[in-house]
C-alpha cells in the first residue's frame, strides 16, 4: 500500500526491509485489529492521498486566514465525498483521520453529537440529532470558561428559569464566565451544548447542559445577545491553528425550557427541579467517551513520529570507522536505539491498550443502558489515567524524535514540529493530565480502603486483592533471561503500584484530615497513579500476546516489544522499584542488560516494524519519513516551496537591506 504511494522509484530502505524476520502483513493485521480494518484503512488512506483537495504539503506556510479557509474547503469536500460514496461511520472516521487537519467537524461529531446522545431525552435526540447527522446544523461543546476549565463545578455561566415565559435566560455574569476554547465556536458553529449553572426557584442546582443556537442559519450572523469570536493564534505553524477555538459572551439570551438536556435532570413547567435516578457523574459522560478516543489518537501520533525517526535513522549516516570505512547509519548507534526503541514499543503498547479501552467503554455503556452503574468509577479512572499517561508520553516522545532526527527534524518539512504542536494540547484538553491523575489516585485510595475492610476489588484493581503477597514479595529474577518471563514482569509492576498506593494511603491517614492529607501527598499520589496506569498498559500488552496472532514471526516481535516496554519503564522508574523494595539494584541492572539485548534483536526489524503501521507518505507528511527513504531529494524539493523562495531577491531588500549595506560601504570608505 505505502509502496504504491511511493510510485515504484528506488527503495533506499530495501536493505533494511530485507533483514526483517517477520511477516509485515501479519503485523499490519495485529496493529489494525483485523484484516478488515487494514483493508478499510488502506482504502480511505488512498482516497485521501489521491485527492488534490486534501494536499497538505504547504499547510505550514499558509496564513491563519488561508489555513482556516482551507479547512472549511476540506471539510465540505470530505462531507461531499462521504455522502457520494455512502461511506460507513468507520470509513468516514478514517477519512477524517487521514485528512489530518483539526477542524470544527471534530467537535461536532466527537462532542456535540455524543453530548446530546448521552444527556438528551429520546425526544431531544430525535429533534437535534436528525439535523446534526445531516450537517444542517454544526455543533460544539461549550464548557470551559476564561476563569475555569479543570474545575467544572466552578463554572459561572447561568441558566435561570423564567416560569412566566417557560424559558431559560442564559447569561455570562462576569468576564471570567466568558466561554473560552470550544473548538469551532469561533467562526463556524451554529449551535452548542452550553454548560451553565441551573437556577430555578431561586436555588442554584449546579452545572447542566443546554442546547443553544448561536448563529443565524440564513446569514451566519450571531443571534441577539451573543458576542462571539476566535481566541487567537496557537502554538506552531499550521497545526491546531486550523481550528477556530472560540470565545462567547451571553447577555440574557432566552432559550425554550425544552433546550435543557433533560435525561439526567428536568425542570418542570412550574419550575420544579427533578433529578433522575442516575448518578450525576453521567453529566461528565461525553468527556469519558472522548478520553477513550484520545488514547487511540496518542498511539497514532506516536507511531507517526517513530516511523519518521526510524526510517530517517536508517538513511542518515554520521562518522566512519577508524579505518576510514563507510559512515555509520545513526540507527546503529546504541544511544540512538536506547532513546528510540522504547517509543517504538510504546506505540504498540498504547495501540493495544487503546483497543482494550474501547472494549471497556462499550461494555460500560451497555451496562449503563440497563441501569447498572457499578463499573462507572473504574471506567472513569481507566479513561482518565490512560488518557494522561499516553498523551504525556506521546508529546515527550515526539519532541525527542525531533532531536533524534538532528537538525533536519526541526524543519517543518520533517512533519515533526506540526505533529508535536497538534498533539501537545492533548495533555491539557479533555482534562489536564495532572488533574486527571489525581482522579485516578482518588479511586485508588478508595480501593485501598475497601481492601482494608475486606472487600475484593475487581477489574483493573483486582491485583490489589492479592495484598498479602504483593506487599512482601521479592522478585524471583536471578538471571538476564528471567526478565523474559511475563509473570515475573507483571509481579514487580503489581507490587510497585500497590506499595506506592498503600504508602500514600498510610501517609494520608496520618494527616489532620483526609482532604489535607490528599493535598499534601498529591505529588506522590500522581506517581502512584502513573504506576497503576503503567501496570494496566503492561498487563494488556501481555494479555494481547496470549491471543491467536497470525503471521510468521509476528508474535515473537511483539514479545520483544512488550519486553522493551516493560523493562524500559523499570529502568526509567528504578527509584520507585528500589524504594518500594520490589527489585534489588542487581535485578535492576539485569533488566537493563536484557533491554540492551532486546534493542539489538529489534534493530534488523525496526524499519519493517514501522512499515507495519501502514502509513502513506501523504499521511506521514514528512520528507524524512518517506517510504522510499529518498530523504535528501525530498528535503531539497520541499525547501523551494517556501514563500521566501518565490523571489530571488527578498521583499524588503530595497527598503532595509540595500540602504544598510550602502551605508556600511560608505562608512568603510571614510
Ligand atoms: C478538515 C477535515 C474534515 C474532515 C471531514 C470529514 C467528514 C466526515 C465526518 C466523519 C466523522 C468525523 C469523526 C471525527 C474524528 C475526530 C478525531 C479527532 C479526535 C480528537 C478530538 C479531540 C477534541 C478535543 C477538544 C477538547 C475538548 C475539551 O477539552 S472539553 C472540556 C474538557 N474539560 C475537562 O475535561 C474538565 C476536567 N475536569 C473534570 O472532569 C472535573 O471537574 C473533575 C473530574 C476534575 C472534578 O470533578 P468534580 O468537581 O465533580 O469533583 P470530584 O473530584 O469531587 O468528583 C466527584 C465524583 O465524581 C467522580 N467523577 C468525576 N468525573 C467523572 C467522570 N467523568 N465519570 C464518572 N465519575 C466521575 C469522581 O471520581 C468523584 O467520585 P467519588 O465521589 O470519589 O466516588
Ligand atoms: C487545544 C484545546 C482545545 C480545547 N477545546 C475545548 C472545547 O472544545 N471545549 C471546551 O469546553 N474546552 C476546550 N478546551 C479547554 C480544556 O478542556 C481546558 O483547557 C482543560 O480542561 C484544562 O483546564 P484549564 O485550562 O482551566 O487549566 P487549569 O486548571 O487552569 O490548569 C493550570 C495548571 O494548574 C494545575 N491544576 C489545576 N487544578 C489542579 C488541582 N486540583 N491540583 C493540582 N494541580 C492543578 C494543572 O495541572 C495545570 O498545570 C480546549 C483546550 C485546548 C488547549
Amino acid at each position: 500500500m505505502a509502496a504504491a504511494d511511493w510510485g515504484g522509484k528506488a527503495d533506499h530502505l530495501a536493505g533494511e526491509r530485507a533483514t526483517a524476520q517477520f511477516d509485515v502483513d501479519g503485523m499490519k493485521v495485529a496493529w489494525a485489529g483485523s484484516r478488515h480494518a487494514v483493508e478499510v484503512a488502506d482504502r480511505m488512506a488512498c482516497l485521501v492521498a489521491s485527492d488534490p483537495v486534501f494536499r497538505k504539503d504547504t499547510r505550514t506556510m499558509l496564513s491563519r486566514k488561508e489555513l482556516f479557509k482551507d479547512t472549511l474547503k476540506k471539510a465540505a469536500h470530505a462531507w461531499k465525498r462521504t455522502v457520494e460514496l455512502h461511506l460507513t461511520e468507520e470509513e468516514a472516521n478514517l477519512l477524517r483521520l487521514y485528512i489530518d487537519q483539526p477542524g470544527y467537524v471534530d467537535l461536532h461529531w466527537v462532542m456535540f453529537v455524543p453530548a446530546i446522545k448521552g444527556q438528551g431525552t429520546e425526544e431531544q435526540q430525535k429533534k437535534w440529532l436528525t439535523m446534526a447527522y445531516k450537517f444542517q446544523i454544526i455543533g460544539t461543546y461549550a464548557q470551559t470558561e476564561l476563569g475555569h476549565g479543570s474545575n467544572v463545578q466552578g463554572l459561572e455561566t447561568t441558566a435561570t428559569f423564567d416560569p412566566s415565559t417557560d424559558e431559560f435566560i442564559m447569561h455570562s455574569p462576569t468576564l471570567t464566565s466568558s466561554k473560552w476554547w470550544p473548538g469551532g465556536l469561533g467562526k463556524t458553529s451554529t449551535h452548542a451544548v452550553v454548560y451553565a449553572r441551573l437556577i430555578t426557584e431561586g436555588k442554584d442546582y449546579g452545572i447542566h447542559g443546554f442546547i443553544m443556537q448561536l448563529r443565524s442559519l440564513d446569514d451566519h450572523s450571531p443571534l441577539p445577545g451573543i458576542t462571539i469570536g476566535d481566541i487567537g493564534g496557537k502554538f506552531g505553524s499550521g497545526a491546531y491553528n486550523s481550528m477556530d477555538n472560540g470565545v462567547m459572551r451571553l447577555d440574557h439570551v432566552r432559550i425554550p425550557r425544552d433546550q435543557m438536556l433533560m435525561r439526567l435532570a428536568q425542570v418542570t413547567r412550574e419550575g420544579k427541579y427533578v433529578h433522575s435516578d442516575v448518578p450525576k457523574q453521567l453529566l461528565y459522560g461525553t468527556m469519558v467517551y472522548v478520553r477513550q478516543t484520545i488514547v487511540a489518537d496518542a498511539s497514532r501520533a506516536l507511531s507517526r513520529a517513530v516511523c519518521i525517526a526510524v526510517r530517517y535513522g536508517a538513511i542518515r549516516k554520521q562518522f566512519g570507522s577508524k579505518a576510514g570505512g563507510p559512515e555509520t547509519q545513526v540507527l546503529n548507534y546504541k544511544t540512538q536505539q536506547s532513546r528510540l526503541f522504547p517509543f517504538l514499543a510504546s506505540a504498540y503498547a498504547f495501540r493495544f491498550v487503546g483497543q482494550w479501552l474501547k472494549w471497556l467503554y462499550t461494555d460500560v455503556t451497555q451496562k449503563l443502558e440497563s441501569k447498572d452503574f457499578s463499573t462507572l468509577p473504574e471506567a472513569h479512572a481507566c479513561t482518565a489515567g490512560l488518557k494522561s499517561v499516553t498523551t504525556s508520553a506521546t508529546a515527550d516522545a515526539i519532541e525527542e524524535c525531533q532531536k533524534l532526527c538532528g537538525g533536519h527534524g526541526y524543519l517543518n518539512s520533517s512533519g515533526l514540529p506540526e505533529l508535536f504542536a497538534v498533539n501537545l494540547p492533548a495533555c491539557t484538553y479533555e482534562g489536564d493530565n495532572v488533574v486527571l491523575l489525581l482522579q485516578v489516585a482518588r479511586f485508588l485510595m478508595k480501593t485501598v480502603s475497601q481492601v482494608a475492610s475486606g472487600k475484593q476489588p475487581v477489574g483493573t484493581t483486582a491485583y490489589m486483592g492479592n495484598i498479602q503477597h504483593l506487599m512482601q514479595c521479592k522478585s524471583v529474577v536471578n538471571t538476564v533471561e528471567d526478565w523474559l518471563n511475563p509473570a515475573a514482569i507483571k509481579e514487580v509492576f503489581e507490587a510497585r503500584a500497590l506499595r506506592m498506593a498503600v504508602n500514600c494511603a498510610q501517609n494520608i491517614s496520618k494527616a489532620p484530615s483526609q482532604e489535607e492529607g490528599f493535598s499534601e501527598l498529591s505529588p506522590d499520589l500522581v506517581e502512584a497513579a502513573v504506576a497503576h496506569v503503567q501496570l494496566i498498559i503492561v498487563t494488556k500488552f501481555i494479555e494481547k500476546l496470549q491471543e491467536d496472532i497470525l503471521g510468521h514471526g509476528v508474535k515473537e516481535q511483539l514479545q520483544k516489544l512488550c519486553g522493551i516496554y516493560a523493562l524500559h519503564l523499570i529502568h526509567k522508574h528504578l527509584g520507585d522499584f528500589l524504594s518500594t523494595g520490589c527489585v534489588t539494584a542487581r535485578q535492576g541492572s539485569l533488566a537493563n542488560e536484557r533491554l540492551g539485548k532486546l534493542y539489538a534483536q529489534v534493530r534488523p526489524n525496526a524499519v519493517a516494524l514501522v512499515d507495519a503501521f501502514d502509513y502513506t507518505d501523504h499521511y506521514l507528511g514528512s520528507a524524512l519519513g518517506r517510504y522510499d527513504g529518498d530523504v535528501y531529494s525530498a528535503l531539497y524539493k520541499e525547501a523551494w516551496k517556501d514563500p521566501l523562495n518565490e523571489t530571488v531577491v527578498p521583499d524588503g531588500y530595497q527598503e532595509h537591506l540595500r540602504p544598510l549595506l550602502k551605508q556600511q560601504l560608505k562608512l568603510s570608505r571614510l
